[in-house]
Formats: C-alpha cells, structure tokens, sequence
C-alpha cells in the first residue's frame, strides 16, 4: 500500500487520528462505535457516519446494532465516496468495514491527515477466522485499535471467531443469529474439524 504526498503530515497541523474497534459478530462492535459518536455529537462536532452498500440488513440510512440501538448514516458503495463529506466535518465514523474495498485505510488517512477524528468498525475475521477485508491494514495504521468480545454461545467464555451455521461457502453472506454464532477459539475449531 503506497500513501500518497498529499497525505504528509507536519508538527504543527491538525490532530486527526484513527481509532479500529473490531472483533466476532455480537461483540459490541456498532454499539461502540455509536457510544463514541454519541459523545462526539454532545461535544458539538460535526459528525458523518458511513455505512458500505451489502450491508442494509435493518435500515439503509441507519447503522442498527443487534439491540436495535441506531445512529443516522449515509450509504456508500464505495471508500472514496467518504472522502467527498462536508468541509465542517470534525469526525467521522464508518461501520461494516469489513466490506469496503482496498482503498479504505487511504481515504481513512486523507481523513486523519486532514484532522478528522475517524471511528472505524468491522469484522476482523470471516467466518473461516480469515483476515477480513481491508480490516487488518486499518488495524496497522491506526493510533487505537479496540478489540471487544462476545460471549461464546457454546462455552460461555470470550468469543472472537463467528462460526457459520447455515450452508453457503461465499465469503459475504449477510445475516445474524440464524446464519452466525459467536464462538471461542476452541468451540470455533471444535466446529470446523
Ligand atoms: N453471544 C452474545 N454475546 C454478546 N452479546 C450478544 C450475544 N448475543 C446477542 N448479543 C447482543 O448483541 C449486542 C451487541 O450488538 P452489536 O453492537 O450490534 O454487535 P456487533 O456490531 O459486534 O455485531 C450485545 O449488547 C448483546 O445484547
Ligand atoms: C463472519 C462473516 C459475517 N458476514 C456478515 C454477516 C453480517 O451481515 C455482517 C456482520 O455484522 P455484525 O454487525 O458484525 O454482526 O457480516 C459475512 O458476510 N461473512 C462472514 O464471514
Ligand atoms: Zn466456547
């Protein structure tokens, strides 16, 4: 991955930064993301969130948790649409990143460049435990990465992996209780043998 020169950044410019939350389905991802950007918006700043286009499961203009807590967004199909948000815009969150192309981490540091405080959050694995999309290059250029856990649906212990329960091979497969368990590394792998 090559950072273009409008990305340099000096001493004296603008603090922008890059936080990941990430982790299993159910782990509390979006219900973090939406804590932060709730805290931004009673701080007064101008927030923008995004969310990609596969993922419409609850509502297209809101980023919805499994408890059905939700904060407004706009759907984009593609990273570099991010970039085209107003000129007021202090921070900015993404959720699903898992599904956005390759250019994510780019546009995430034109953003942080610029002094947008940029929130991202998606699945670190697929459901084969596979690194998924361009999650672990945002996890190598961020200033905070937060892994948070669901409780393994087998065992009761922290889970990261999310195990598929309905057929299907395809990498993206949207859905939820009836298609993914959240699952700790041994009930994980107890599963796939
Ligand atoms: N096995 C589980 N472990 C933890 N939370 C669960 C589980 N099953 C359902 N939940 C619910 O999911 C919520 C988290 O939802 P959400 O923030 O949308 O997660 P994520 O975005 O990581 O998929 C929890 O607060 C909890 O109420
Ligand atoms: C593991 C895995 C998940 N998905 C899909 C399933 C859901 O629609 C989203 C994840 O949503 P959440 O907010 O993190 O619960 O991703 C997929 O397409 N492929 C996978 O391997
Ligand atoms: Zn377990």
């Amino acid at each position: 991955m090559l950072f273009s020169e409008h990305n340099f950044i000096n001493k004296t410019g603008p603090k922008g930064s890059i936080e990941v939350i990430c982790g299993s389905m159910f782990s509390g991802k979006t219900e973090e993301l939406i804590r932060r950007l709730r805290r931004a918006q009673i701080a007064k700043l101008e927030v923008e969130i995004f969310k990609p286009t596969v993922d419409t499961r609850y509502a297209t203009t809101e980023i919805v948790s499994h408890d059905k807590n939700s904060i407004q967004s706009t759907v984009v199909e593609m990273s570099s649409a991010i970039l085209l948000l107003g000129t007021q815009t202090q921070v900015v969150g993404i959720d699903e990143a898992q599904f956005f192309d390759d250019n994510l981490p780019e546009v995430c540091n034109i953003l942080a460049n610029k002094g947008i405080r940029v929130i991202v959050a998606g699945l670190d694995m697929d459901y084969m435990g596979r690194p998924f999309g361009p999650i672990p290059n945002l996890m190598a250029i961020a200033e905070h990465v937060t892994k948070v856990h669901a409780v393994c649906v087998c065992c009761g212990a922290p889970a990261n992996y999310s195990y598929r329960i309905s057929t299907g091979n395809t990498r993206v497969l949207i859905g939820e209780k009836e298609s993914y368990e959240p699952r700790c590394r041994n009930c994980f792998y107890q599963g796939n043998k």
